[in-house]
């Protein structure tokens, strides 16, 4: 690594362990133990994890560098023999090569799958999905109105179900392999704090006339609703680490030297977090969004969940369009609180997505 400018020398973070590396300083919750680790060494940091060198971004003006300004050069996905053996030679979209085959499959994707008209299209599913939701929790309530209702567990089969009918046009059993396949993506919807629900319920409520239920075209006018799920994921990244990029060729980041085939890992959690672009920036503040013109949609360094650029998120209109709706229905049909003397556990558990690690139990009231 070689120094190009008047900064200091990006020294690998160092390591007591000779062949594993920086390795055994992750924790359990990589994106705590970067995070601490980028206050002591700062925001572009050079670990190594085995023999792999990986580049940590922690900062907004490091990751436009390496999503926009270098865009073209950090879109490889590094290999990795887990991903190859469970995703069929890293044939999907997500975790293929960047070339000719990656470009093929992401624009069927957007195209066929993704694209605005084509969400917008399975909107009767959507709505449909949701009502069951609703019907669910009002079953429970007639049955045992004091018992909890697993939010957890609802939103899993929510956002299954909505999935499965997508991709096959048929509804998976419970036990349905297709609804196993699909397990990870449900923890999603598992980051409703619902304690913090309150301020907004006047927004939603008048909109929804009379419990019936929200369609669609209604959540144009709940931008506080929007912000509250903003909120959210600024604050709860899904993918607190983005998908891992890797440089194709030699380069230079920041006014240093970054070999080819270095692994990048942007922390977007810290990111998300940072005391010198948010203000207040640890508590839930949905408020911060209400004027702002600041979005996830990759232009906005400061704020990306969904990542940005060539390899960012194609799958934004689809995820906010389930989101939405469902929270809207939740909050417009029942009031929650807590089971009488819990409090909310907001600790995570590490996965391919990072989730509540204990399931969201609630009371629910019909208002
Ligand atoms: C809240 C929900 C979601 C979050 C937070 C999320 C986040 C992300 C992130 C961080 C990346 C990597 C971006 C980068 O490298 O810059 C990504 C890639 C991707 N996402 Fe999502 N995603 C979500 C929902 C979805 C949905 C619903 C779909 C499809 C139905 C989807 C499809 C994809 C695909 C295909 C890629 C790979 C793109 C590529 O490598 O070219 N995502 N997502």
């Amino acid at each position: 690594l070689k120094r190009l400018s008047t900064t200091p020398p990006l020294a690998a973070v160092p390591s007591t362990a000779p062949i594993i590396g920086n390795l055994h300083q992750l924790g359990l919750l990589a994106h705590h133990s970067l995070h601490s680790l980028s206050l002591k060494h700062g925001p572009l940091m050079l670990l190594r994890f085995g023999s792999k060198p990986v580049l940590v971004v922690s900062s907004a003006a490091a990751a436009r560098e390496i999503m926009k300004t270098q865009e073209l050069v950090f879109s490889n996905r590094p290999r990795s023999t887990i991903v190859s053996k469970l995703l069929y030679g890293s044939r999907d979209v997500g975790f293929s090569p960047y070339g000719e085959y990656w470009r093929q499959i992401r624009s069927l994707c957007v195209v066929h799958l993704l694209s605005n008209k084509r969400v917008l299209s399975f909107r009767a599913v959507r709505e449909e999905e949701t009502t069951l939701m609703i019907d669910k929790i009002k079953q429970s309530y007639s049955s045992s109105p004091s018992l909890a209702v697993n939010l957890t567990e609802l939103f899993k089969s929510l956002t299954n179900d909505v999935v499965c009918r997508v991709a096959s046009g048929r509804k998976y059993g419970e036990e349905g392999r297709f609804k196993k396949l699909l397990g990870e993506f449900v923890d999603y919807l598992g980051y409703f704090d619902v304690g913090d629900y309150i301020p907004w319920l006047c927004e939603v409520r008048e909109i929804a006339e009379a419990k019936r239920a929200i369609t669609e075209d209604k959540l144009e006018k709940m931008p506080y609703l929007k912000a509250v799920i903003k909120e959210t994921l600024r604050l709860h990244p899904p993918g607190p680490l983005l998908i891992p990029r890797e440089s194709m060729r030699d380069t230079q980041v920041m006014g240093y030297d970054i070999a080819a085939r270095t692994q990048v890992v942007t922390n977007a959690w810290t990111i998300g977090r940072d005391p010198t672009l948010w203000a207040r920036p640890d508590e839930f503040w949905p408020e911060r969004f209400m004027d702002s013109l600041v979005d996830f949609r990759g232009h906005d360094f400061e704020f990306i969940p969904f990542g940005a650029g060539r390899r960012g998120c194609p799958g934004i209109q689809f995820a906010m369009s389930v989101d939405e709706l469902a929270l809207a229905n939740l909050v417009g049909h029942f009031d929650f609180s807590l089971p009488v003397g819990e409090e909310l556990d907001m600790s995570e558990a590490p996965g391919l997505t990072v989730r509540k690690r204990t399931a969201l139990l609630a009371v629910v009231t019909p208002w």
